[in-house]
């Protein structure tokens, strides 16, 4: 037997760094693969494995609890990794029942000591012996509400469940709350721009429904495509593209214009904006484009993210809060830090990671600089507001505040009216119940991220 590590050891590992180090997945597993030297059908195993298992890891630890009879928290942290693998392979794959309980009770023997193997091997046997829809029905009938049940069924935690339907409801939509929780746990396909004039649509690939940019990545690793165009195509969300469209078309392009982005990091929808900046330039408008980010690490990949683009990109790496100046800029783009509740699909250990008290303290940094940024335009000029997150408390309540705050200098402008301007098909944005121009995107109705975009102008 090679004592190279299998696909279920890379998928453990991954679970461990990202339950004990704090990792990431999406930033461990492609190491871990290469250094493993899986084949591409393990290699796609242990991905499945590691993602699956994170994006259902309330469903099952809450399976766990019921066979074991004993709360998951209790479960020494390996032990636990070992046992939510195995019942996602017993629950959620064609994974042969023996391989999965006897790949996990080798993993028990290997990691967690002897004493771990006879329990993994008792609970696992145990949930064999049902479908995981009877173990979801038992574990849901332990549930203690109605939102924790469906926290069971759709592994997301309670709050975040609260603040979803909240989100939906203000657009009187709160109905679509079962097709948003299961869109977040679908692995979404991976969506590409081609930045414009730098690089086209490639013809055999799909384009995507709404960005003129976008498309769907093709067959195999996405990266090969970036590395071939000098990262003229790159992987991007189609609601990141969409965000990014709403500020450099609410306007036509004038001469001379200053556009910043004030958060610019890793630098995605920076690259976008300086694409059309170019554009715009070629056309004979004069227009620079600046771009801020706080953390030099960050600002370090913004550079790199503007590598493709022929002029220069000044980034600078202070406070977003001090940065924007005064009556300076015509468009100002805040991509604000936020939870990342929109884009639970694409970080599968985030919802865990989260918590309500997360949500007050980025609020006030993302009223901070959304004030801020106001402050920097000049006359006549727009802000775009965006996260990609739709919590009430960091997108509307956010821009209800610095409306209030900037009262006679401030409108809002219509984003929905703009979107679907720029959209190369029909967008089914909502109108939220209390008025508004924010436009907010969501993975089960667009295939997006859960992008909110808010366009405000400073009144000449
Ligand atoms: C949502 S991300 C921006 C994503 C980016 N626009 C893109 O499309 O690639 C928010 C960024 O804001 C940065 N940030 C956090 N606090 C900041 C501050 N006070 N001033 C400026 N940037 C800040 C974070 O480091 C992070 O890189």
């Amino acid at each position: 037997m090679s004592g190279a590590p299998s696909a279920r050891r890379v998928a453990f590992d991954t679970l461990r760094a990202v339950h004990d180090a704090d990792a990431y997945a999406n930033l461990v597993l492609p190491t871990a693969i290469a250094r493993a030297r899986l084949s591409p059908a393990d290699a796609a195993l242990a991905t499945e494995l590691t993602y699956g298992t994170l994006r259902q890891q309330g469903t099952w630890d809450a399976v766990i609890a019921v066979a074991a009879n004993r709360p998951a928290e209790s479960v020494d942290p390996p032990v636990l990794d070992i046992l939510r693998l195995g019942v996602h392979q017993l629950l959620a794959t064609r994974v042969p029942p023996h391989a999965a309980v006897n790949e996990s009770v080798a993993l028990a023997r290997s990691s967690a000591g002897e004493r771990a193997v006879g329990f993994v091997n008792a609970v696992l046997r145990r949930i064999g012996e049902a479908d995981a829809a009877t173990w979801i029905s038992r574990a849901e009938e332990a549930a203690r509400s109605d939102d924790e049940r469906l926290s069971v069924r759709t592994s997301h935690p309670v709050w975040v469940i609260r603040a979803l339907r909240r989100a939906l409801d203000d657009e009187g939509r709160a109905g679509e709350l079962l097709d948003l929780l299961v869109a977040d746990n679908d692995s979404p396909g991976v969506t590409m721009t081609a930045l414009p004039g730098l690089a086209t649509v490639p013809e055999e690939s799909e384009p995507t429904s709404f960005s003129p940019y976008g498309f769907r990545a093709p067959a195999g690793d996405p990266g090969r495509l970036v590395a071939a165009s000098n990262g003229a195509l790159r992987v991007q969300d189609e609601g990141s593209q969409l965000a990014a469209l709403a500020l450099s078309e609410v306007d036509t392009v004038r001469s001379g214009e200053r556009w910043l982005d004030l958060c610019a990091g890793p630098g995605g929808k920076t690259a976008l904006l300086a694409a059309r900046v170019l554009q715009a330039r070629e056309a004979g408008t004069p227009v620079d484009l600046e771009a801020n980010e706080v953390s030099s690490t960050r600002a370090g990949l913004v550079r790199r993210s503007l590598e493709p683009i022929p002029f220069e990109v000044v980034v600078s790496e202070e406070d977003g809060r001090e940065r924007a100046g005064a009556d300076a800029y015509d468009r100002i783009l805040v991509d604000a830090p936020c939870t990342g509740l929109g884009a639970l699909r694409r970080r599968p250990e985030s919802r865990w990671r989260k918590s309500p008290q997360d949500v007050a303290p980025l609020a006030d940094l993302q009223r901070e600089l959304l004030s801020a940024a106001v402050t920097g335009l000049r006359p006549g000029g727009v802000v775009a507001y965006v996260t990609c997150s739709p919590h009430l408390v960091e997108t509307r309540d956010v821009v209800a505040a610095v409306l209030d705050q900037h009262r006679d200098k401030l409108d809002e402008l219509d984003a929905r009216d703009v979107l679907r301007r720029v959209s190369r098909s029909t967008l089914d944005l909502a109108s939220p119940t209390g008025g508004g121009g924010r436009a907010q995107l969501w993975p089960h109705r667009h295939g997006t991220d859960a992008m909110s975009i808010t366009l405000l102008r400073r009144r000449s």
